[in-house]
């Protein structure tokens, strides 16, 4: 993984920045252990530091040519006030092609089997400041790491087992799951206004769309795909239709200060009030997984109209919440959640999430959602970036959108 001195010299002002590289159902997570400049403060202060002083490393490993629009990344943040505290092992920032989310299931999962392998192995690639509690296992044969992430704290039980060399390594025979902050309904049935500019063909006469909006660590709207004018199923999704409505859709919202102010509510943190995507969801497709009640698949668009292979860990959420809302899901009844490319694997596609406890956030009921699934390892890299490289600070090339 060192890159030879003959090539780090070109590039003398670029610290090497190591990764590991992961999938889960598919989605990439570029996991940033190493040569991320050393920031402080809180973790929403690291965040706005991160967007305000360090956005060219996003765009360099996010972007075209080390990265494409789709990818997706993770910064290990070895301090932040819950670290300082001793409630999270580490803290961890997310990158996506337009900016830096608050909540992502998919890279939770991958992160936390990482953290779990570097600890089991004895390893040391990056510092975290609380040991991995290998001693007190319980019966079940799992440890409990804790992720700081910029909405805050997440809980994730990865199964363990002793390897060949006698170490501790995650048991990927069975899932990892988290417990993340609580989730909540803030709209149903909402009316979103579609402006003439707004529109795409398939919505026909109609001026204005109803969704149901929830909290799930970032905020989402939630459509089904024949509201917005598809097919009423997702078994052949029309992806680039869907993507230009959803983008659509997204703007009109954002347009109205009156349905941000109303359905964007956050108890704490006005930088956690913002729309991060849509969630197009069909409750009637969806392979089923042992144990669970039913089945729904779902696309989400996110971001800057990037699309989710995985099938969205807050995403599932926010979807848990409003079903429990809506009095459709009770406590502990669990739930196969799919992407339309899970869907076409059996086994470790789905994503099961559950409501696991009722709360309370502001005058909304709110429920703790565990959400369980599989990450996998796909490889290790070091990037640089060489003096002068306009082209390698990232671009993207359909239709040549620049960072
Ligand atoms: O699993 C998740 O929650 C994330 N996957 C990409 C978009 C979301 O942040």
């Amino acid at each position: 993984m060192e890159i030879p001195s003959f090539i780090s010299s070109a590039a003398q002002n670029s610290p090497q920045i190591k990764t590991i590289e992961m999938h889960t159902t598919g989605e990439p997570t570029r996991i940033v252990y190493s040569g991320y400049p050393d920031i402080t403060g809180t973790l929403l202060e690291q965040r706005a530091h991160a967007k305000a002083h360090h956005d060219h490393i996003r765009r360099a490993l996010i972007y075209e040519p080390r990265g494409h629009r789709e990818m997706y990344g993770a910064v290990l943040r070895p301090s932040s006030e819950l670290v300082e505290s001793g409630e999270a092992h580490l803290g961890v920032l997310f990158l996506t092609n337009e900016g830096y989310s608050t909540m992502c299931g998919h890279a939770t999962l991958a992160v936390a089997r990482l953290v779990v392998d570097q600890a089991g192995a004895g390893s040391q690639i990056f510092p975290i400041r609380r040991p991995i509690d290998f001693d007190n296992l319980g019966s079940r044969d799992e440890v409990v790491v804790s992720l700081h992430v910029p909405c805050g704290l997440v809980n994730v039980t990865v199964p363990v087992r002793r390897g060949s060399n006698d170490r501790w390594t995650t048991d990927i025979r069975r899932p990892i799951s988290y417990r993340s902050v609580p989730s909540y309904a803030t709209g149903i049935g909402i009316t979103v206004p579609l402006p003439s500019s707004y529109r795409w063909p398939e919505l026909g006469q109609r001026e204005s769309i109803i969704v149901d909006i929830s909290y799930g660590g970032a905020f989402y709207l939630v459509v089904s795909p024949d509201t917005l004018g598809f097919a009423d199923t997702l078994a052949k999704p029309d992806i680039p239709g869907l993507s230009r409505a959803t983008a659509q859709l997204k703007e009109a919202f954002n347009s109205s200060q009156h349905l941000r102010q109303s359905f964007l509510y956050h108890a704490e943190h006005s930088d956690l009030q913002f729309l991060y995507g849509t969630l197009v969801t069909d409750a009637k497709t969806g392979l089923a997984s042992p144990g669970t009640g039913g089945a729904e698949t779902t696309i989400c668009f996110f971001s800057d109209a990037q699309v989710d292979r995985s099938p969205t860990g807050s995403g599932v959420q926010a979807k848990v919440a409003l079903a429990y809302a809506k009095g459709e899901r009770k406590l502990s009844e669990k739930w196969a959640y799919h992407s339309v490319l899970s869907n076409r694997y059996d086994g470790e596609g789905a994503f099961v999430g559950e409501a696991v406890k009722e709360v309370t956030v502001g005058s909304h009921k709110a429920v703790i959602v565990e959400v369980s699934g599989w990450a996998r390892y796909t490889g290790a890299s070091s990037f640089l970036i060489e003096d002068g490289d306009a082209i390698g600070e990232g671009f993207w090339f359909d239709g040549l959108g620049a960072a």
